[in-house]
C-alpha cells in the first residue's frame, strides 16, 4: 500500500537508520524501521525518536475499485414480480386457521430462512394467540404440555418475542429428584430444541442451566456415536454445539439454512426457500449500493491510503453493520448501515494509533484533543494524527448535524462524550503497556469494555436507529445502561479470545487471556474455557436486561445491542475476523456481500434460473 510512510528519507543518528517524514515535523514523526534492534540501549536518542510498532497488517482484500465494479441483477423487473407473489403466497399460508404447532414451525422457518422480518406484525399476533389462549389458560405453552419438542420450540419463540414465559413449563420433563428424565435424550429433535430454548436463561432459572447441560451432553454424545440418522438433523446438532441459534447472526445463518431447507424431505413450503433466496439478493443489492457509498467516503478520507500502519478494512467495517440491521424496507436501513460504517472505520483506525503505532506523548495529545472537540486544536497534533483527527471531526459531527435537521435534537455532547470515553479507555491501555504492568482480569475488564468501542457504537447507533431520540434513552446513555455494557462485555470477550495471541506477538496490553493467566497461574486452555463461561453469562444478563417492563429504549434498539454481541461471535469465532480475516470469515462476507444466489424458479412444470451473477 503506498503509505506516506514509504516515500520516507533515511537519515543516520550516530550511526542509526532513521527514516524520516518528508513534510512532517521531524521530531515527532520520526519512524524507527521495526527491526531496530534494541532503541532503549541508544545512548541521547531516546527521549528524541519514540519506538513504535506495526501491527503489519495486509492490504484490503476487497479494495475500492473492486466495490465500485460490483453489478447486481437481482433487482429486475421479473425477479421483483416473482419475489412479491411469493411473499403473498406466505402471508396467506400464516394464518390463523393453522395448528399452533404448525404455526411455530412457520415462523421459525421464516426465522432462520432470514424473511420474517416481512411478517412481523402477523407473527407478533399469532403468538399472542397462542399465548393467550394456551399458556395463560394452563401454563403450557401447547395443549399437548408433554412435548418436549413443541413446549421448548413455543418457549423459546415466546421468549424472543417479548412475552413472560417461565421455566416451570419444563416441569414436567423432570423426575421426582428434579433431573431431566434419562428417557428424553432420545428425542434428538426434542433435545435440540430444549437446547437452543435454554440459552434464553436471564440468570438463577436452575431448570433451563439444568436443561443446558443435560441437553448437551446428549446431544453431543449422540452426534459423536453417530446415533443421528437425519442428515439435516445431524447438522442442525452440530451447529447449535458450535454456538447456539440466540447467539449467531440471522442474516449470515440464512444461507446456510436454505441450503439445508432445500433438502430437507418432505419440504412442505417449498416455494419459501424461493422466496428467502430472491429476498436475499434484493437485500445484498441495497447493500452492495450502501457499500459504494461507505468506500467513497473511506477513500476520500485517504486514511488508508495514507497512514500505512492501521487496518484498511472497510468491508469488514461494513459487514458489522448487516448484522446488526440487514433490513432493506428503508432508506433509514442504509443510513445506519453508511454511517455506523464511518463509525467502525475511525474506530479501527483510532485503536490503531493507540494499540500500534502512537507513542504515549501523542497519545495523550491526541487524547486531549478528542476531549476538547474543536478543530483548532490539530495543530497541536503530529502530522499523522491530523487526517484522523479531522476525518473523526466532520464525520460525527455530519451525524450530529442529521439529528439536528430531521428530528431537532442536539445530540453532539453525547457523541463527544462517547469518543472521550473511548480514547481515555485506549490511553489508559497505552499507559499500562508502556509501564509493563498487568491488571488483574477484573480491573482490566472495569477499562476494556469500553476500550473495545461497545458503547460508542452502540450510542451512535441509537441516534441512527431511534426516531423519536426521548429523555429517558438520553439518560441511560451516560451512564451507560447495562444493555449498553453486556452487550459490549460480549464483544470484547470474544475479540480478546479472536486477537489476542496476534496482538501478544506484535506488542499490545495484555487482554482478559494474558490477565487471568497471570493473575491465577492457570494454563491458557481453562483461561479460554473460563471466558467462555463468562461470555455465557453476561449473555444471561444481557437476556434479562433486554425484557426489563421499565426499559428506556426502544425494542429495535435492544435487537441493535443483542446483535452486536451476535456478530462479535461471528467475526471472531475462527480468530481475528476483522483485522487478519481468516478464510472462513472471508467466505462469510463473499457471500453475504458479493455472491448472489442462483433461483431456480418452479413456475408450473419450467424452471427458470432468474438470476446471472455478473461480476
Ligand atoms: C468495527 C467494530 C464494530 C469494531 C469492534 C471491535 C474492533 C475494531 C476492535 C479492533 O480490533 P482490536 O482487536 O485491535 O481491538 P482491541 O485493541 O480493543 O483489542
Ligand atoms: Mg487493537
Ligand atoms: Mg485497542
Ligand atoms: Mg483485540
Amino acid at each position: 500500500m503506498a503509505g506516506l510512510f514509504s516515500q520516507t528519507q533515511t537519515t543516520f543518528y550516530n550511526g542509526i537508520k532513521i527514516r524520516t517524514l518528508p513534510s512532517f515535523n521531524a521530531s515527532s514523526d520520526f519512524d524507527i524501521s521495526i527491526n531496530f534492534p534494541s532503541v532503549s540501549k541508544l545512548k541521547g536518542i531516546q527521549q528524541l525518536i519514540p519506538s513504535r510498532r506495526f501491527g503489519n497488517y495486509q492490504p484490503p482484500h476487497w479494495d475500492f475499485h473492486f466495490v465500485q465494479s460490483l453489478k447486481n441483477e437481482s433487482t429486475d423487473k421479473t425477479y421483483v414480480c416473482r419475489f412479491h407473489t411469493l411473499k403473498e403466497k406466505a402471508k396467506m399460508d400464516l394464518n390463523d386457521e393453522m395448528d399452533p404447532l404448525n404455526q411455530l414451525e412457520f415462523i421459525e422457518d421464516l426465522q432462520t430462512l432470514g424473511v420474517s422480518y416481512h411478517f412481523r406484525h402477523k407473527i407478533q399476533s399469532i403468538l399472542s394467540t397462542i399465548y393467550e389462549s394456551n399458556y395463560k389458560n394452563s401454563g403450557k405453552i401447547l395443549p399437548n404440555g408433554e412435548d418436549l419438542y413443541a413446549t421448548a420450540l413455543g418457549f423459546r419463540l415466546m421468549r424472543q418475542h417479548g412475552f413472560e414465559v417461565v421455566q416451570d413449563v419444563f416441569n414436567c420433563f423432570k423426575d421426582e429428584k428434579g433431573n431431566f428424565k434419562a428417557n428424553l435424550c432420545k428425542d434428538i429433535r426434542g433435545m435440540l430444541q430444549l437446547y437452543e430454548a435454554s440459552y434464553f436463561e436471564r440468570g438463577n432459572e436452575r431448570t433451563l442451566e439444568l436443561a443446558r447441560k443435560f441437553a448437551r451432553k446428549h446431544l453431543k454424545k449422540s452426534l459423536e456415536e453417530k446415533e443421528i440418522l437425519d442428515l439435516q438433523l445431524a447438522l442442525l446438532v452440530e451447529r447449535a454445539l458450535e454456538l447456539p441459534l440466540h447467539w449467531r447472526v440471522p442474516r449470515v445463518d440464512a444461507r446456510w439454512f436454505m441450503d439445508l431447507y432445500d433438502k430437507r424431505v418432505g419440504n412442505k413450503n417449498s416455494y419459501l426457500v424461493e422466496f428467502a433466496k430472491l429476498d436475499f439478493n434484493l437485500v445484498q443489492a441495497t447493500h452492495q449500493n450502501d457499500l459504494k457509498d461507505s468506500s467513497r467516503w473511506w477513500e476520500m478520507t485517504c486514511l488508508g491510503s495514507k497512514l500505512d500502519f492501521v487496518r484498511d478494512r472497510l468491508v469488514e467495517n461494513f459487514f458489522w453493520t448487516i448484522a446488526v440491521n440487514f433490513e432493506n424496507e428503508s432508506c433509514e436501513g442504509s443510513y445506519f448501515r453508511i454511517m455506523s460504517t464511518k463509525v467502525n472505520a475511525l474506530i479501527t483506525v483510532i485503536d490503531d494509533i493507540y494499540d500500534v503505532y502512537g507513542t504515549l506523548d501523542e497519545l495523550e495529545l491526541f487524547t486531549s484533543a478528542v476531549e476538547r472537540w474543536n478543530v483548532d486544536v490539530i495543530d497541536e497534533l503530529p502530522g499523522y494524527m491530523k487526517i484522523c483527527y479531522l476525518a473523526l471531526h466532520n464525520t460525527i459531527n455530519e451525524i450530529a448535524n442529521d439529528a439536528m435537521k430531521e428530528q431537532g435534537a442536539l445530540i453532539i455532547p453525547y457523541l463527544r462524550k462517547a469518543w472521550g470515553d473511548l480514547c481515555r479507555s485506549y490511553l489508559q491501555e497505552a499507559k499500562w503497556y508502556h509501564s509493563g504492568y498487568t491488571p488483574n482480569l477484573q480491573e482490566y475488564l472495569d477499562n476494556a469494555w469500553v476500550s473495545i468501542s461497545g458503547p460508542l457504537i452502540l450510542v451512535h447507533a441509537y441516534f441512527l436507529v431511534s426516531t423519536p431520540i426521548t429523555s429517558s434513552a438520553l439518560q441511560s446513555l451516560h451512564p451507560y445502561h447495562n444493555i449498553i455494557r453486556y452487550s459490549a462485555m460480549i464483544l470484547r470477550l470474544a475479540n480478546d479470545l479472536g486477537t489476542s495471541k496476534e496482538e501478544l506477538k506484535r506488542g499490545d496490553v495484555p487482554k482478559s487471556v494474558e490477565c487471568y493467566m497471570n493473575e491465577t497461574g492457570v494454563s491458557e486452555e481453562e483461561t479460554r474455557e473460563h471466558i467462555k463461561l463468562l461470555i455465557n453469562e453476561t449473555w444471561k444478563k444481557l437476556n434479562k436486561e433486554g425484557v426489563g417492563v421499565d426499559l428506556p429504549f426502544s425494542g429495535k434498539f435492544v435487537e441493535v445491542a443483542v446483535s452486536l454481541g451476535r456478530m462479535a461471535q461471528c467475526v471472531y469465532e475462527y480468530g481475528d475476523g476483522h483485522g487478519h480475516s481468516n478464510p472462513q470469515a472471508k467466505d462469510r462476507i463473499q457471500a453475504l456481500l458479493f455472491q448472489p444466489i442462483v433461483v431456480s424458479s418452479h413456475v408450473g412444470d419450467s424452471v427458470t434460473h432468474l438470476v446471472k451473477y455478473i461480476n
